[in-house]
């Protein structure tokens, strides 16, 4: 890798001028995001502990390497990263934060831009052993997979099914003579398409498959089978395995293809701690068949923090950017103004800003009902579990979707420069986009969350022992006068999701009054119950905001409580316009109302632009973890484009041979 020439500590004036004029303490602000001065240490040391490494940095920019040489790059240093994780674990440092950061945005995607081809090891083949698994298959296979003797990856998806499972073809049939599993891929359909790893990493996968026994089928069950040789790495008899090609963006994830001509497994490779085939071909069935479904909850769970992160990143280079970019006046005869002081381009990014507070909140929230819900399913409780499912599937996809459209509009703000791989937002948005489709689809899991918000809807006998949705019990025919306060907002938003899931489900009604089946009548209705999902999402995502903060400002100084107050404030301003149709038909709200909300908005822009800067750098995000020629911490944009260019192949020559090949001769013949 060429070592920058670039003088870093000479900051660009602008910046030096924004960074003087913030209002608050950055470090104070970072410690807050981090959850205290010892966290944030214990970050820095893990950033310089892995960034300082040079095993983990790439000896050409992957955008220049072939799909072939991206892969073999990315394995090298996946592997070296992760004997760094085991020597961290050994010492009884970091724990959970090494992994969400190795395997999320923030230090994942500095060390391997375009994926991780181990991630699935440890997002989904050891949570699902562990989640999924009985005391001897936990005690058989997780410290195997923990020390990587072997590798392990999730294969669900298959070329004909991704989001209804129950129509997986893979079928895994018990012969009671031998106590084993037969494993058949029997159709092209049925071949598992997608899992990451897959194609030359694994050796082993979590296979959900159809079960047989006894000759009758029992629905999708996972099965650990091995599918390389441990010693020579060979596919082994009857497994077809094998990568699917170039993709949109995370081309070093190895995700592969799957099919299997009848291998056998033992019996005792079948996870059976919720359901369970005895020898003789017997089957057990759990409590509830969703239990099966536990890893895509726990992915889902810690997907909206990591959205947070993509969003972050974005942020701080377009707002970097947009303070140090000079382009066209406000005021004839007046200097060309930072791109910053235009109030659209504010728009477009402190709403962002916002957002990403948002979204660490709710993932702070979740992560916590998401512990305390599993605990109580250890001892057999399962009253929780659907609310839990419901606000899974909805933070996931409201976050996955706004983080990709945040990373695309923070894109577009950067002007041409945006477009540069050397910016990195075209990359993180090849890799945050893909979390709108991975882990459930974000169309599919709004309609789950429908789903349990129409039953409750229905049946509100049970409402008050769920705290997401209490809300409806009442809110549909209150009076709730306006006013300019973050509280207001909650309300409203609250009304006029009632009033959309209220008329969904007489839509429902009425379909089904006309004739229409239940499912047609659903499906009919499903553009409004999306509607209605997603906004039930945004709404407990302010009121999450709106209570950390208000706890947070307890303890933080009144300049910075003064800060995190206006963020909030935006975010609940512009999550409320965004639905102005809805709530002028839902609620008592009248156009002048509307009128102080758009003021209030641009008030808030204003507010919060002296401390635009101040703000993303209190991410204290690392320049190689940003990894943008617009986002570094000195602002020195120019300088780095020109430097990243000098990077390209093309330069390294000042005549390309195409030219005696083809120009010349096309030039002379056109003469
Ligand atoms: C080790 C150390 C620790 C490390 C920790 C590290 C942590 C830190 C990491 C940080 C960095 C992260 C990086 C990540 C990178 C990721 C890479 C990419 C990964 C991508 C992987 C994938 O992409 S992997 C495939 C995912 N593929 C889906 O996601 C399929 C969607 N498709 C469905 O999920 C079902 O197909 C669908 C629609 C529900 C219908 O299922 P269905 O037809 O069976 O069900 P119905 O609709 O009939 O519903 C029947 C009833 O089931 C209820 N229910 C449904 N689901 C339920 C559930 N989950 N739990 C409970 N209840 C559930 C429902 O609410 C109904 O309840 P009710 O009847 O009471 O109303
Ligand atoms: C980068 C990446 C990594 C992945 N990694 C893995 C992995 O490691 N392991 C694994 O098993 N899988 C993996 N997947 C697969 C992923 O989980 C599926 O792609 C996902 O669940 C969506 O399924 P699908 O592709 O079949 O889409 P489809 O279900 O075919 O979706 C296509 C369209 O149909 C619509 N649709 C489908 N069903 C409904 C419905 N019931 N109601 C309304 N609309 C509907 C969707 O909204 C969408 O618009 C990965 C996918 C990607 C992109």
């Amino acid at each position: 890798m060429a070592v920058s020439t670039i003088n870093s500590n000479k900051i660009n004036s602008d910046l030096v001028k924004e960074r003087a004029k913030c209002t608050f303490n950055t470090v104070e602000l970072t410690h807050l995001l981090d959850g205290g001065a010892e966290k944030t240490n214990e970050r820095k040391s893990r950033e310089k502990f892995f960034l300082e490494d040079p095993e983990l940095r790439l000896k050409v920019p992957l955008e220049y390497l072939s799909h072939k040489e991206k892969y073999e790059e990315s394995i090298r240093i996946a592997c070296n990263i992760f004997k760094k994780v085991n020597q961290l674990q050994s010492e009884g440092k970091g724990g959970m934060d090494n992994f969400r950061e190795i395997l999320g945005g923030q230090l994942g995607s500095a060390l391997l831009k375009d994926g991780n081809p181990l991630t699935l090891h440890y997002v989904m083949f050891i949570p699902t052993v562990m989640g999924q698994g009985n005391i001897q298959q936990q005690a058989e296979w997780i410290q195997k997979a923990w020390n990587c003797d072997i590798i392990g990856t999730y294969a669900q998806t298959e070329l004909g099914h991704g989001t209804f499972i129950r129509g997986l073809e893979t079928t895994a049939t018990y012969d009671p003579k031998t106590e084993e599993f037969i494993l058949d891929s029997p159709t092209l359909t049925s071949y598992k398409w997608w899992p990451g790893g897959l194609g030359h990493s694994a050796n082993f996968a979590i296979v959900v498959a159809q079960l047989y026994t006894q000759g009758k089928c029992h629905g999708i069950h996972p099965f650990i089978v091995q599918l390389r040789d441990e010693k020579s790495h060979k596919p082994l008899p009857g497994i077809k395995v094998g990568e699917i090609g170039c993709k949109m963006g995370m081309n070093c994830t190895n995700n592969g293809y799957l099919g299997f001509e009848n291998v056998r497994i033992p019996r005792t490779n079948m996870l059976m701690k919720n359901n369970q085939v005895l020898p003789d071909g017997t089957y057990v069935k759990s409590p509830s068949s969703k239990l099966t479904y536990g890893t895509m909850i726990f992915v889902r769970v810690v997907l909206v923090q990591d959205a947070a992160t993509y969003l972050k990143k974005a942020v701080i280079i377009a707002t970097r950017y947009s303070a140090i970019r000079h382009q066209s006046q406000i005021n004839p005869n007046e200097a060309e103004v930072q791109i910053l002081d235009f109030v659209t381009q504010q728009y477009k990014l402190f709403p962002y800003i916002s957002m990403c507070f948002a979204f660490q909140y709710a993932a702070n929230w979740l992560w916590d009902v998401y512990n305390n819900v599993t605990g109580e399913l250890e001892s057999g409780h399962l009253d929780n579990l659907p609310e839990l499912h419901a606000a899974s599937c909805v933070f996931k996809a409201v976050s996955s979707a706004d983080a990709a459209q945040g990373v695309e509009t923070l894109r577009l703000a950067c002007g041409g420069h945006g477009y540069m791989t050397s910016s990195n937002l075209p990359q993180t948005y090849g890799l945050v986009t893909a979390m709108c489709t991975y882990e459930g689809e974000n169309t599919v899991l709004l309609l789950q969350t429908a789903r349990f918000l129409i039953k409750t809807w229905q049946n509100k006998s049970n409402i008050s022992k769920l705290p997401t949705v209490r809300y409806l019990e009442t809110s549909l025919h209150k009076n709730i006068p306006f006013e300019k306060s973050v509280k207001w907002i909650i309300s409203t938003l609250q009304q006029t999701t009632a009033g959309k899931i209220n008329l969904a489900n007489e839509h429902i009604n009425q379909r089904v009054k006309n004739g229409q089946s239940y499912e047609d009548a659903w499906n009919g209705t499903s553009i409004e119950l999306t509607a209605a999902a997603e906004l039930h999402g945004r709404s407990i995502i302010v009121e999450t905001f709106y209570n950390t903060v208000n706890n947070l400002k307890k303890q933080t100084s009144q300049q910075l409580g003064a800060v995190l107050q206006h963020l909030l404030e935006l975010y609940a301003v512009y999550t409320i316009l965004r639905s102005t149709g809805d709530v002028l038909r839902f609620t008592n709200v009248l156009g002048r109302d509307v009128d102080v909300l758009q003021l209030w908005l641009e008030e808030l822009l204003a507010a919060i632009r002296p401390n635009a800067v101040g703000i993303v750098d209190s991410f204290d995000i690392r320049d190689e973890v940003l990894s943008s020629a617009l986002g570094a911490y000195d602002g020195n944009v120019y300088e780095r484009l020109f430097e990243e260019a000098q990077k390209s192949p093309l330069n390294s020559d000042p005549v390309n041979k195409s030219f005696h090949m083809y120009l010349k001769p096309f030039l002379q013949s056109s003469l």
